[in-house]
């Protein structure tokens, strides 16, 4: 077994994608042999580190730094005021997702705060008044963070071998995207959960941490690789989405919050997702189209979505009956 002080998550260069990530879309036109070459260095990097981690950093991905220190700075200030003004932000009754201001249940072993939005504009979005320009800021990270997942499932995409555009063409709804931004306390002398060992359910997710650290991913051999905390940097995760439709090519990998004694912790994370009525199922190029069955039954995604936020509202108390991909399984 390779020591987990060995293990790092890879980490891709994208600055050969500086146009697509500026334009939000994506094209091999006019690249010259040198361009070409770059960006397929980056692409192997991130093909391999799917299917053997289910995450990936990426620096030089277009989030410009100054914005995202800004929006830790204002979730920061907006965290730290009396819990009845955060309440002022609750979310709107009816919303597909609570956006808005929201804490974990007090029976959650999960101790933390957030904030949620849905893209810019959606009527379910609901801001707090102050901290002044935070609700600029974070749509205008919103709104980045947008462009650099669709060059980054356009990576993927090509990663996969799937026909141009295929994996774009298929997440054409953007309605469903979310953005939150968490604050974790300091770990008490007695426990430190900030968030429990989980997958996420949607297409891929992009995060970035304050300096305090705490995220760590699961490896096949079940060791905990801590996700060293770098400001330029971004976490990618691919999501249940893509390990269905890969028929398990690439995994969802399990990760944790590990809340750290003395500070809290700041982080945002960006949940690039598929429109609800969808269907996910596994793509015949890696069912029928090479002879192989396909291990998830088809379902639409909010569906699955409702399953997974139950979950959370009414916790099983069998810890086994909580729900995640696997229910779809047909093995
Ligand atoms: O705060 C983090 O670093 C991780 C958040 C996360 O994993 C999630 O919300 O699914
Ligand atoms: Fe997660």
């Amino acid at each position: 077994m390779v020591n987990k002080e060995e293990i790092t998550i890879p980490t891709a260069d994208l600055s050969p994608f500086l146009k697509e990530l500026d334009q939000g879309s994506y094209s091999y036109d006019d690249d010259d042999d040198d361009q070409k070459k770059k960006k397929a260095a980056a692409i192997e990097i991130i093909g391999k580190a799917c299917s053997e981690f289910g995450f990936f950093q990426v620096v030089n991905h277009g989030v410009p730094l100054h914005l995202m220190q800004k929006a830790l700075l204002l979730s920061n200030q907006f965290f730290g005021y009396p819990l009845d003004r955060k309440l002022q932000a609750s979310p709107l009754p009816g919303a597909p997702m609570p956006a808005g201001y929201g804490r974990q249940p007090d029976h959650s072993p999960d101790k933390n705060e957030f904030f949620m939005m849905f893209p810019p504009h959606s009527t379910f979005n609901v801001f707090p008044s102050h901290p002044q320009g935070f609700r600029e800021v974070v749509e205008e990270l919103f709104s980045c963070f947008v462009k650099t997942a669709s060059v980054i499932e356009n990576i993927i995409n090509e990663c996969l071998g799937l026909p141009p555009n295929f994996l774009s063409e298929y997440n054409n709804d953007r309605k469903w995207d979310l953005m939150s931004t968490f604050r974790y306390p300091n770990a008490s002398e007695i426990e430190n959960v900030g968030l429990r060992e989980h997958k996420d359910v949607n297409f891929i997710t992009l995060l970035f941490q304050d300096e305090v650290g705490g995220l760590e991913v699961k490896t096949e051999d079940h060791q905990w690789i801590p996700i060293i905390p770098n400001q330029n940097t971004l976490v990618i995760n691919v999501g249940d989405v893509i390990q269905v439709l890969s028929n398990d090519r690439y995994k969802s990998a399990s990760h944790r919050v590990v809340r750290q004694e003395g500070r809290e912790r700041h982080s945002y994370a960006f949940f690039y997702n598929i429109g609800g009525d969808k269907l996910v199922q596994p793509l015949p190029h890696f069912t029928t189209h090479i002879d192989q069955p396909p291990n998830y039954k088809s379902f639409i995604y909010k569906e699955y979505l409702q399953l997974r936020l139950r979950n959370k509202t009414h916790p099983p108390s069998n810890p086994q009956d909580i729900i995640n991909i696997s229910y779809y399984s047909t093995t």
